[in-house]
């Protein structure tokens, strides 16, 4: 990153970097994919993928050989009025779960073969860093975000940082070669900030985007939305994406919007996760529409607003396994598939390589 830069100049910079999915590149891959042997479309939604990862790393031979999932951890300020079915502390003790390696998204990234990395945004109480566990990023902007019900979540200039740390984490890791970054999170509270973000950004009744999270339900979810509502009538300017960061939050969420711009800058695909990874694509769209080509939706999550995200992205989620925990663990499972995609794309045989001419279905 050039350290010269203000934040806000750096989100500049990194905006206008952004260019649309290379058409020609996405083509000619779809166009490989048809000749390969196999009905004409039978390898379902992995022709689809292939071709778009194509598209975002500008080359016909897409890849998918070093890739990372990152998770921004913040607390959130809106989680003391009871929006959740477990306590802010919880941040920072997955925080160390992170760290130890124990944690779900630990488990899955290892699984898929994926490197893991984690940020401290803004956690109310970080756990001290253990000797021999994975680095927690020290990116903290504040210690949690006020509670929107009563102030901002944060300063234009704190979301100007956060967004700013969540590109120079992409940078990073575009620099060091890596070639698919897949979203995760964590911060107690963090899906009524996704949902009074949805509602804000969407124009939707904060009713339809609103769900259990961690697991509310009964009157709790009815006071759920209720608060949606009311964060929604002090800080809901719809047309600002900077004002709906500052306004609503969170930190994490400001940093995984600076993660999606800055890895749309360096053509590096973007992997959602669940309702909250989603909330930070929708901001980054706003700030810059072509970023939604350099996504692709790992997971649908049965949080009622996540469906509501997607189809606005206009994005198909590659799994649907009724899984509602965050973390970045739609995201880790999805890896293997795209590695798959790729792999089908660069190593199965043609019609042409049969002395076929054409892959065209007689009748
Ligand atoms: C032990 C535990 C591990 C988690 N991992 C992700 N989340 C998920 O739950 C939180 C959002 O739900 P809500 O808005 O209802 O608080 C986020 O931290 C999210 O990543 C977790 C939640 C808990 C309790
Ligand atoms: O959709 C998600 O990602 C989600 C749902 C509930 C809690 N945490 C995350």
């Amino acid at each position: 990153m050039d350290s010269t830069l203000t934040p806000r100049e750096l989100v500049d910079r990194t905006v206008a970097r952004i260019e649309p999915l290379d058409a020609e590149s996405s083509a000619a891959a779809a166009a490989a994919m048809d000749g390969k042997v196999k009905p004409l479309g039978s390898l379902g939604l992995l022709e689809h993928l292939a071709s778009r990862l194509a598209g975002i790393q500008r080359t016909t031979a897409p890849h998918v050989d070093h890739p990372a999932i990152v998770v921004c951890a913040a607390d959130h300020g809106i989680a003391t009025s009871g929006v959740s079915a477990y306590p802010q502390e919880v941040t920072g003790l997955m925080l160390q779960g992170f760290a130890a390696g124990t944690a779900a998204v630990g488990v899955l990234a290892q699984q898929s073969g994926a490197r893991l990395l984690v940020a401290d945004l803004g956690v109310v109480a970080p756990p001290p860093v253990l000797p021999g566990q994975n680095e927690v990023l020290d990116l903290r902007v504040r210690a949690g975000t006020g509670n929107t019900l009563e102030e901002d979540a944060m300063t234009r200039a704190q979301a100007e940082q956060a967004v700013a740390h969540g590109i120079g984490l992409a940078q990073r890791l575009a620099d060091e070669g890596t070639d698919l970054v897949g979203l995760g999170e964590m911060g107690i509270g963090n899906t009524t900030t996704a949902s009074a973000i949805t509602a804000a950004l969407l124009g939707r009744d904060p009713a339809r985007v609103t769900g259990p999270g961690t697991g509310v339900s009964g009157e709790a979810l009815a006071a759920k939305v209720r608060t949606v509502d009311a964060v929604l009538r002090r800080h809901g300017d719809a047309d600002d994406p900077w004002e709906v960061l500052a306004g609503i939050g969170g930190l994490e969420v400001a940093a995984l919007t600076g993660v999606v711009l800055g890895c749309a800058a360096r053509r590096v695909p973007v992997l959602l996760d669940g309702f909250i990874t989603t909330a930070a694509a929708l901001v980054a769209s706003r700030l810059a529409p072509a970023s939604v080509d350099a996504m692709v939706a790992g997971h649908l999550s049965p949080e009622p607003g996540h469906a509501v995200q997607l189809e606005e992205l206009g994005l198909e989620p590659v799994l649907r396994l009724g899984m509602r925990l965050g973390e970045g663990s739609g995201a880790a499972l999805a890896v293997p598939v795209l590695r798959s995609a790729v792999a089908l794309l660069a190593q199965m045989g043609s019609f042409a390589d049969l002395g076929l001419a054409d892959s065209t279905p007689t009748a």
